[in-house]
């Protein structure tokens, strides 16, 4: 449904001396199949808007290719917005206006009758359950009605492919859910999802497909299972920020402990994360024990164990040596 090759984009910054470029997207690869909820994975500035944005034909690529349901992206622009929908970072709506005035308005924009956009303005409502606030000011909306607005308008014209730029961005946790479950729905109608975010439990439970993008090139990208899988073994990550140092004769050194343990032959590799060292082992059963005793004979009580299955930041952290959660 979506296939990109190679697609590129520069920003120009500043004027005269200063002026210079942002490389925002170095060559992107990925194709979308019909049906599937794929996104886009990475930190602020990793690429992720403007890869969104092009494909949404509101910018164009420097370089590259794409094609959106057989339609190419460079050459029938008009073509391809007639088969999208776009929903932005920020929401598009007027704070004077209500939602069922916007969905009106939206579809007669795309060429329908009053009374047809009347009817797609329904449904939508019922759909996306808006009809609670649907004659309210959209000021007076809170931010996940608000956002759910933003993708009744978005999908009100029924396109192949809904573009999502960071949909629960800012969402308490129930109204994110609920999110998911829109757009859960809206692949079960048959449209297909391209979205963005930030958010590792978003990519991980709502995504059939991920792409990890850093600094404008995709890093990783398979389904969440298979690049999980990729990091063998288990997780423990040992909290060294709350340790209590319980024999001070010891050497009990944090920094100096941590790195001890990461040069234990059962730790293929450690990384520290906002003072939680991370260890990926074989087994945590096994790698447990034997932690616990290597801390407690320097004299170090570690504040948490915990032991885990390698979650999306562990993959992040492995291709780039960051962490997502920092
Ligand atoms: N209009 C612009 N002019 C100049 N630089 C830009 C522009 N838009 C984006 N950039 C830069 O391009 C890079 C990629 O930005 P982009 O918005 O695509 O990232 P993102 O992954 O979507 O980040 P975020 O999660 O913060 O939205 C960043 O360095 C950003 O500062």
């Amino acid at each position: 449904m979506i296939e990109a090759t190679g697609l590129r984009k520069s920003y120009r910054v500043g004027r005269g001396r200063k002026a210079g470029t942002v490389e925002a997207v170095r060559g992107v690869d990925f194709a979308v199949g019909r049906g599937e909820i794929v996104g886009f994975l990475g930190p602020n500035g990793a690429g992720k808007s403007t890869t969104l944005r092009m494909l949404a034909t509101l910018i164009r690529p420097d370089g590259g290719r794409a094609t959106i349901a057989g339609v190419d992206l460079l050459r029938a622009p008009a073509q391809v917005r007639r088969q999208i929908g776009f929903v932005a970072q920020s929401s598009g709506t007027y704070d004077d206006s209500t939602a069922r005035r916007d969905l009106v308005l939206q579809a007669r924009l795309y060429g329908l009758t009053k009374a047809e956009a009347q009817q797609r303005a329904e449904a939508a409502i019922g759909a996306f359950q808006l009809d609670d606030f649907a004659d309210r000011r959209i000021r007076t909306y809170s931010g996940g009605q608000r956002r759910r607005l933003d993708v009744a308008l978005g999908v009100i014209h029924s396109p192949q492919v809904i573009f999502l730029d960071e949909p629960t961005a800012g969402l308490d946790p129930p109204s994110r859910v609920r999110m998911w479950q829109e757009v859960r729905r809206l692949r079960a109608e048959g449209m297909t999802v391209f979205l963005t975010t930030h958010y590792l439990d978003e990519a991980d439970t709502l995504c059939d497909r991920v792409s990890i993008i850093d600094g404008g090139r995709i890093v990783a990208e398979g389904t969440p299972s298979d690049l999980k899988r990729e990091i063998s073994g288990d997780v423990v990550a040992v909290d060294l920020t709350r340790a209590d140092v319980v024999d001070t004769d010891a050497d009990s050194d944090l920094a100096a402990a941590g790195k001890l343990l990461g040069e234990q032959p059962y730790v293929h590799s450690s990384e520290t994360v906002d003072g939680t060292l991370r260890l990926y082992v074989d087994s945590a059963a096994t790698a447990i024990p034997q932690i616990m005793r290597t801390l407690l004979g320097r004299g170090i009580e570690p504040g948490a164990i915990e032991a885990r299955r390698p979650s999306l930041d562990d993959v992040f952290l492995a291709k780039t040596g960051r962490s997502l959660e920092e």
